[in-house]
């Protein structure tokens, strides 16, 4: 882990003089933008995604779906009342499958999403698919989806290495069928194999062997959205063998999709309400979700506040007080850099286990939590699969982020607390949520 120069890209981190009291409408999830992308691409028919995320994990999707030969068209939904809302909304994005072509070249950037999802994708093409990405994507484990295609039937050069750059050889089909894999670095490698499964010529039956498996509700949200594109699954959650999922092979159906707004990304957002003693609305919170952002009301409420979901959306209310916690995060890994920092701020300590996986996220990110809060003067120490965090006076400094979207907004959370935050390189919020600073300052009520 180098550091940055300081001069980089310093971002002054608004502190926060009094509560905030702000309605935030924060646009649609990464998560289901990206399965709703490849999904539609799949299907025998066009389909629709309302109010997408468009940010760099989603456009990169987009981009490669493209450069396949998909057709994805841009579009003002008739709800929209200008193209190009700053947050995106109103938009829509028409989707046309068509026959998979390669040769192509998809950049993965370094979205676990595009670079776990495609390559099964790939395998449908009808020629070489040449993956690669941020040098970090290299880093990121990619071995469980190609070893499971590998065994299922596929041609990919890596060079051995297990991981990017690396060109899937697409032969038109894939024949599918039984597959063993250890998918205890990521869930990814389990929804990647699911979600292109109807249209291998067996499908698929995967079977999880590894230790543990993170991240439970984003493999559920696979599940969901395949089913409600008319694909058949049997899963362990409704009454399947434990560990097994496994999808026949069938057409698919194009999809007429509002998509949800991204609860991970609005977790900043709850958290200024809960670190000021404020009070924070999110809008279109929906009543029904797999996403492990909703893990937040139960969370945030036990570190010191209240939460109420009505027809206004999702309320968080602040009590001026904030409680350590200790909590497994293994099914919500995505929410503990912002877990992290509201913690280091609280009244006592607190104990985040089951994240032992986040060292392989967009950056180290138990490594980087420890010495970033430490930097400003916490007390932060690394388990073997967490963190131990000892709240301590903060002072002033710089937080770096590393490439890492959620590195960045915890910087922006502790600014809110401790004068004289700077977080460099802010832009990397742009990973999935790009007007995150405008965003901020607007629920701040502080001029631009
Ligand atoms: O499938 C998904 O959309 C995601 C799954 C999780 O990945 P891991 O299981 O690798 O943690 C999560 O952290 C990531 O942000 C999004
Ligand atoms: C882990 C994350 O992203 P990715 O989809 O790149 O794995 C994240 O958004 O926190």
């Amino acid at each position: 882990m180098t550091d940055t120069p300081a001069h980089l890209d310093l971002w002054p981190a608004p502190y926060a003089s009094g509560a905030v009291d702000a309605t935030v409408s924060v646009p649609g999830s990464k998560s289901v933008t990206n399965r709703a992308l490849v999904l539609a691409a799949l299907a025998s028919e066009p389909g629709w995604l309302r109010r997408p995320l468009r940010s760099r994990d989603t456009l990169l999707m987009a981009e490669a779906l493209r450069a396949l030969g998909v057709g994805i068209e841009e579009t003002v939904s008739s709800s929209s009342t200008a193209a190009g809302a700053p947050d995106g909304r109103g938009e829509a994005w028409r989707v046309i499958p068509a026959g998979l072509h390669g040769p192509a070249s998809v950049d993965v950037g370094n979205a676990g999403t595009v670079m776990r999802f495609l390559p099964p994708v790939a395998t449908l093409a009808d020629g070489p698919v040449h993956f690669d990405g941020d040098a970090r994507s290299y880093e990121r484990p990619l071995h469980g989806v190609i070893d499971a295609l590998r065994v299922l039937g596929a041609r990919i050069d890596d060079e051995g290495r297990g991981a990017l750059p690396m060109t899937v050889r697409g032969g038109g089909a894939l024949d599918g069928g039984k597959v063993d894999i250890d998918a205890s670095s990521s869930s990814q490698f389990v929804s990647a194999l699911l979600l292109s499964a109807p249209r291998f010529n067996q499908g698929v039956e995967v079977r999880h062997t590894g230790p543990r498996l993170p991240s439970m509700p984003h493999i559920r949200m696979t599940v969901d959205m395949l089913r409600a594109v008319g694909a058949q699954v049997d899963e362990p959650e409704t009454g399947g063998e434990p560990n097994v999922w496994r999808v026949s092979p069938s057409a698919l159906l194009g999809r007429d999709l509002v998509i949800e707004p991204d609860l991970s990304n609005a977790q900043p957002f709850l958290a200024a309400a809960l670190v000021t003693g404020g009070r924070v609305t999110i809008p279109d919170w929906p009543a029904r979700t797999t996403q492990p952002g909703d893990a937040l009301r139960e969370i945030f409420t036990e570190m010191g506040g209240s939460c109420e979901l009505t027809d206004a959306g999702l309320t968080f209310t602040g009590s001026g007080r904030i409680h350590g916690i200790d909590v497994d995060l293994g099914e919500v890994g995505e929410l503990t850099p912002g877990i992290a920092a509201v913690a280091a701020l609280a009244d006592s300590p607190s104990t985040l286990r089951g994240v032992a996986h986040l060292r392989l996220h967009e950056t180290d990110r138990l490594a980087a939590l420890t010495k970033e809060i430490n930097g400003l003067g916490g007390d932060v120490t690394e388990t073997e699969d967490g963190l131990h965090i000892r709240p301590r006076p903060l002072r002033g400094g710089i937080f770096h982020t590393y490439d890492d979207h959620r590195m960045a907004t915890a910087g922006a959370l502790l600014g809110l607390a401790v004068e004289g935050v700077r977080v460099e390189n802010v832009a990397t919020t742009a990973k999935t949520l790009p007007d995150f600073p405008q965003m901020w300052t607007e629920m701040l009520a502080i001029e631009a």
